[in-house]
């Protein structure tokens, strides 16, 4: 045997990276190995680079030969989860790793793999965690790897990894072609236990995320801001750049169509085609939650939809396919001197079009709704871009400057300008001899993401309407102002900035589409006895507020069906668990949001206790207004400045719910240090329980493989 038999590529990728990776190693494979190149009886002609999820019907096209050979490139997103591209095989290796029996031949026998994973170090827990998942999981399953794991920090530079690992990829494909195995690489495939789909889903723990830095967000977007960016006169031979990326974007003028053209916006086919099913929300209402002396602002949102569109339940999320800035559009057309009507049909110079391009060809499309819909043009630096620019340089020393900037000599600047998050205008404006075309930079753009929000209603009070809350994104790096897509765009669009008080747009309407569920789902526990803890400081509070204002509903209806009588309300009681939420906020008097609501929830028994904490408080005693949570027993306000000292506070209250009562606790908000400390608070909290033979540590893993803590975390 000189060769294996079928060979593909497999990506699963959320902005590109792992794809436009596996792209490259296709399209080097032909030169690198010689089977490929000379047996074509044994390897299909070209090699197949496709999503993760086609795994399963390449394996099974496949399974009756002898040495088969997957070269995997996979990423981690959300908290640990699988990227787009990879969600089915997730399910596909799940239903696997459960089926499979201990006597039987294991399902991936004759499977080679190699595996790269994408991350970034910056996600402590979940560095890797996908793709460490997916790893283990084919060598339970029988696959043998012939090359270690290795996972690339996208903060560090992912080439560190990427490009010796690909280095080392064609001497062990030929090896085990070769039949010289690389069996030390990893222990022989044993036959395992079947998992249960918890213990596989458990292996998806959520991660910690950095936190913007936010500002006051009244100032108005700038783009001519300057980059600072030193560049060291000499230095010597350059190290570790990356590999020029492959040109396979073609841009052709369309002379005379015949075709409806993409050319207005809003909402080109080719957005419809990728989320196809967008539902259109007419906005009924835009308000802000927060007084204008709030360190952040926040707005609640209003959505209509037609009836019987919409099934959500609560702790759903919503996606909004939002368009780049169309002023920062504007400029960057005219910086790259680009006929923004003129219509162009995109199509693959070589290859295939990156996969989030594909719907674009389908159709001619002008620059403007390419740069509007199809690519990130606000955060972009990677060093493949830098790459194309410096070759699109007419001035040699620009040129020079952004290899140096691509190469380990400049590692660190290259991080600290990553760290001023600049927007691809600015990275021109710093180069201005360099004039790459629009194709070339399709060649390197990450995919523009939809942005996702939680919905705080209920389906049961008003089926046909959900809302929204969320801070409006500005914020600066190292003194340039950033903004977020679509939080600045409503509130200046709905007329609402800079005024206070409510507003109806008329007209404004916005698509969206419900958000696929993950494997760990923030949704509400089946059993409605559960007692619950919610804990969301800032706009965290949205998915928990859609869950009690659901619970609110549920409690009203069963009372108005009630013919129980007397012990009606004991009834109702006795039919739903307890909840306790923990809210943070700075100030009671500026962004304590949903504070009337939240009154009433306690006022009605929704909510058994209600804590909130608020971390700009001068006195550490807070009292209520007269009328308002003072009623709460226990008091709501015990001088906590932060969620996790009311946790700390009320430790007995936590440890009877969690450990006598079954209680699922739910945690959702910025990723940065409040997960941290709240994390590190239960397992103080945990510390002081009689837990038999666990940790605290391993009580927390027990709990988060049932589902009874869960993390909504950004
Ligand atoms: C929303 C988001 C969540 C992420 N979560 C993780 C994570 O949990 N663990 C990790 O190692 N990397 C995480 N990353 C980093 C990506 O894995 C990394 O940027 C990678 O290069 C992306 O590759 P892709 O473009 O192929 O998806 C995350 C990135 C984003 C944007």
């Amino acid at each position: 045997m000189s060769s294996m038999n079928k060979t593909i590529v497999l990506y699963g990728s959320e902005t590109g990276n792992s794809e436009a990776l596996a792209r490259r190693i296709g399209d080097e494979a032909t030169e690198k190995i010689s089977f490929f190149k000379t047996d074509s009886s044994n390897i299909q002609a070209s090699l197949v680079v496709s999503p993760l999820d086609s795994f399963e019907a390449w394996h099974k096209a496949n399974s009756g030969t002898i040495k088969n050979l997957a070269i995997i490139v996979v990423s981690s997103t959300g908290d640990g989860e699988a990227p787009k591209g990879a969600v089915q095989f997730l399910n596909y290796l799940e239903l696997e790793l459960k089926s499979c029996n201990l006597d039987t031949k294991l399902p991936f026998e004759g499977v080679y793999f190699a595996l790269l994973g994408m991350g970034d170090k910056d996600y402590d827990d979940t560095f890797g965690k996908f793709p460490t998942l997916v790893f283990e999981g084919l060598v339970k399953l029988g696959a043998k790897p012939i090359l270690s794991l290795e996972i690339t920090d996208e903060n560090e530079g992912i080439e560190l990894v990427s490009e010796p690992w690909i280095e080392k990829l064609w001497p062990a494909i030929t090896q085990a072609s070769e039949e010289r195995h690389i069996d030390s690489i990893m222990p022989k495939a044993q036959p395992i236990k079947p998992m249960s789909s918890a213990e596989v889903k458990a292996a998806l723990i959520p991660s910690l995320e950095p936190s913007n830095n936010a500002i006051n967000s009244t100032l108005p977007p700038i783009y001519d801001q300057k980059l600072n960016i030193e560049v060291p006169d000499t230095f010597d031979e350059l190290k570790g750049l990356p590999r020029m990326p492959a040109e396979v974007c073609s841009l052709m003028p369309v002379v005379e169509n015949t075709e409806t053209p993409s050319k207005d916006l809003p909402l080109p086919q080719f957005v419809k085609q990728a989320f196809p099913s967008l539902i259109w929300g007419q906005v009924k209402k835009v308000s802000s939650l927060t007084s204008s002396e709030a360190l952040k602002r926040t707005l609640a949102l209003e959505l209509e939809v037609p009836r019987d569109s919409l099934y959500y339940i609560p702790g759903d999320v919503i996606g909004i396919p939002q368009p780049n800035d169309n002023q920062l559009v504007t400029l960057l057309l005219q910086r790259l001197r680009l006929d923004t009507d003129s219509l162009y049909l995109l199509s693959p110079s070589t290859g295939q079009l990156p996969s989030h391009l594909v719907a674009c060809g389908a159709a001619p499309v002008t620059p403007r709704v390419l740069l509007s819909y199809a690519v990130d043009i606000s955060i972009v630096l990677k060093k493949p871009l830098l790459r194309v620019l410096s070759q699109c340089c007419t001035d040699p020393s620009e040129a020079t400057a952004l290899d140096w900037l691509a190469s380990k000599q400049g590692a660190s600047q290259f991080t600290a300008l990553r760290d001023h998050a600049p927007t691809l205008l600015e990275l021109l404006n710093a180069f201005p001899s360099s004039q790459p075309s629009l194709a070339r930079l399709l060649d390197v753009l990450s995919p523009l993401q939809p942005r996702h929000y939680s919905i705080t209603s209920t389906p049961l009070t008003a089926p046909s309407q959900i809302q929204l809350i969320f801070n409006v994104v500005q914020y600066r790096t190292q003194g340039l102002l950033r903004h977020g897509l679509f939080t600045p765009w409503i509130d200046r669009a709905s007329g609402l900035a800079p005024a206070k008080s409510d507003v109806t747009p008329t007209s404004l309407k916005l698509p969206f589409f419900l958000k696929p569920h993950g494997p760990m789902s923030f949704h509400l526990p089946s059993n409605p006895k559960t007692p619950l803890i919610l804990v969301g400081p800032g706009t965290g509070i949205a998915p928990l507020l859609s869950f009690v204002r659901h619970r609110q509903a549920q409690r009203s209806l069963a009372r108005r069906a009630g013919t129980i009588g007397p012990r009606l309300e004991e009834d109702i009681r006795a039919r739903y668990g307890p909840i306790w939420l923990i809210a943070g906020f700075r100030h009671p008097d500026h962004d304590f949001l949903a504070s009337e609501e939240l009154h009433i929830l306690v006022q009605d028994a929704t909510l058994d206790r209600l804590d909130v904490a608020f971390s700009r408080l001068e006195t550490a005693s807070f009292s209520q207004p007269a009328g308002q949570l003072g009623c709460l027993a226990p008091p709501s306000h015990t001088g906590a400045k932060y969620v996790q000292d009311a946790l700390t506070n009320n430790a007995a209250y936590w440890r009877e719910l969690m450990i006598s009562k079954g209680a699922c606790f739910y945690l959702c908000g910025d990723a940065g240090e409040m997960a941290r400390d709240v994390n590190a608070t239960l397992l103080r909290l945990l510390g002081d329980c009689d837990l038999g033979e666990l940790t605290p540590a391993a009580q927390m893993a027990a709990w988060n493989k049932e589902g009874r803590i869960k993390r909504d975390l950004w």
